[in-house]
Order: C-alpha cells, then structure tokens, then sequence
C-alpha cells in the first residue's frame, strides 16, 4: 500500500517524491506597498508555485533561518494567517503551517492549513498535544541548539547516529501524545545545526533514516553547503546546486523534498519519478 497523508481532506499520495514549495510570509513592514503587500506578495508567490507542480505549499513567517530572532505569536499570526486564509480558498494543495508554537499551529489549521511542519520537532511547551489535538500529519525535523547560535560551531561525535536517535525519539515521543505513526514524517534538518560536513554524510548516508519506517523530507534548497559546494554566494545563484542534491535525496530516500525552485526541481523529479516507476528485471530463476 502508498502511504498517504490526510491533510484535513487533501490527500498527499507518496507514491512519488513530492514537492513541498516554499511561501515565506515577510513582514509588512519590509515590503513599501502598504499593509497588506506582504500576504499579497506570499499569496501570489504560491499560487505561481502551485503553477509550477507544487504538491504542497509551506507557509512560513520566516523565523528559523540561523541568527534569526524570535518572531512574537500575535506577529507570527498576524503574518501567516492571512495567507493561509487566502492559499487555501484559491488553490486546492496542501498547505503546511512552518512554525513551533502550539497557538500558531491551531489557528493556521482552523484557517486551512492541512499540516504542520516544526523545525523543533513539537518540542515546545504543548506542542505535542496541540499537534495531537489537530489530528493533521506532522514533520518532525532535528535542530541542534536554537536557530541564533545553532552555525556558530556544531559538534557531533556521529552526525547520522545523533540525528537519527533525535528523530526516533521524536517519533516516539509523538505516538506517545496520541499522533499516529502514519502521519508523521521526518527530517534531518540540514543546515540547522551542521556544517559542511555534517550535511553532506547526512545526504550521503540519508538511507540510514529509512529504518525509521516514516517517509523523509529532505530540505537543502539554497542552503549554505550547496553555495559553498558550487561557490555561489547569491541564494539565487543556487539552483541547480539545489537541484542536484534533491535528486541525490530522492535517489537515495526521501520522499518528499522542501524547495524555493519548484518548476526546476518538478523538472529533475519528473525524470527521477519515471526512472524509480520502471519495473525491476525479474530475479533469475
Ligand atoms: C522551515 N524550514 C527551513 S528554513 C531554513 C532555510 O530555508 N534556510 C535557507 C534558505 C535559503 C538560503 C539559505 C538558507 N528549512 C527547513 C528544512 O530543511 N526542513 C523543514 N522541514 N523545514 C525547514
């Protein structure tokens, strides 16, 4: 059987690698067109995603990005729920809410939101029960230490086994608050945490998650180690560096991939997809 997500009614089939699109919400305040040019602007980028071949949307206030500050709740709410609102009467994906706290992850789903995506892996006081309470698929995503410090000099004796106890600590820790195992996927969270090095034996060794017995999201797009592997230092620039590494994910596990570049990543997985369906040559007798 493929397993399938329920996000509240929309189903998510994973019988191929899936594209999850990236909508990061800035604040008004950063963009000049008035009080509502950030959620226009986040609306519009995800309908042209959903365009592109997303197979889901992830709406995000932008607060986990390394050396970022903490984004107050009524700041956080006031950004992503608009959007969400809007994305979810305009456009027939799947939308996944990006954030840590327990209020957010209610009222992003009470306005349309049809997963969770935690980069703190429901480890915020009352996530777990609010995320359980929800009844929607989670992803529980390792992070070492907090996004501000985090790059500041990582540390792991054994990257891959570290995060790969986290997150079946995780997992168990979300059965345990009543969320079933079939709604739950993880994520080695690259770059949160990690050097180079760390994320590429994490890439390199991303099969190893696969003892978990949940589906894996693989999130390297744009990221440092793809600009210091290509040597592109503008995001921008990263594409096919980012394309390259999801491929590499796919080939090697993941199921769904966390992109900025949707209709070049849909591109590469077309190829991929079609590849992984064809038919293995029969055993020899
Ligand atoms: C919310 N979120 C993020 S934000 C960090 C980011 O994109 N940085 C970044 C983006 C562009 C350029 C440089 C860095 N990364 C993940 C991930 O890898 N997995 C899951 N599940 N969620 C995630």
């Amino acid at each position: 059987t493929t397993p399938t997500l329920d996000c509240k009614g929309r189903a998510l089939i994973l019988d191929r690698v899936r594209v999850v699109g990236i909508v990061n919400v800035t604040p008004d305040s950063f963009s000049d067109g008035g009080e509502h040019a950030g959620a226009d602007a986040a609306v519009a980028h995800g309908l042209k995603l959903a365009e592109e071949g997303a197979d889901v949307l992830d709406v995000g206030g932008e607060s986990t990005r390394p050396g970022a500050d903490e984004v107050s709740v009524e700041e956080e709410l006031r950004r992503v729920i608009p959007v969400i609102e809007r994305l979810a009467r305009e456009c027939p994906l799947p939308i996944s809410i990006d954030t840590s706290k327990p209020e957010v992850m209610r009222a992003a789903v009470a306005a349309g939101a049809g997963l969770i995506n935690d980069v703190y892996a429901l480890r915020r006081e009352g996530a777990l029960d609010a995320a359980a309470a929800l009844g929607v698929p989670v992803i529980l995503m390792h992070m070492q230490g907090e996004p501000r410090s985090m790059q500041a000099s990582p540390q792991y004796d054994d990257v891959v086994s570290e995060v790969h106890r986290f997150l079946a600590e995780r997992i168990f820790a979300a059965e345990m608050a009543g969320i079933a195992k079939k709604q739950i996927v993880v994520d080695p969270g690259f770059g949160f945490g990690k050097n180079r090095e760390h994320n590429l034996a994490l890439l390199a060794q991303l099969e190893r998650f696969g003892e978990l017995g949940v589906p894996l999201l693989a999130g390297l797009s744009r990221k440092q180690t793809i600009g210091e592997l290509t040597g592109r230092d503008d995001p921008h620039d990263r594409v096919f560096g980012s394309v390259a590494a999801h491929v590499i994910a796919a080939q090697r596990g993941a199921k769904l991939v966390r992109v900025h570049d949707v209709a070049a990543t849909v591109d590469a997985l077309k190829v991929w997809n079609a590849v992984a369906a064809q038919p293995l040559p029969r055993a020899k007798a």
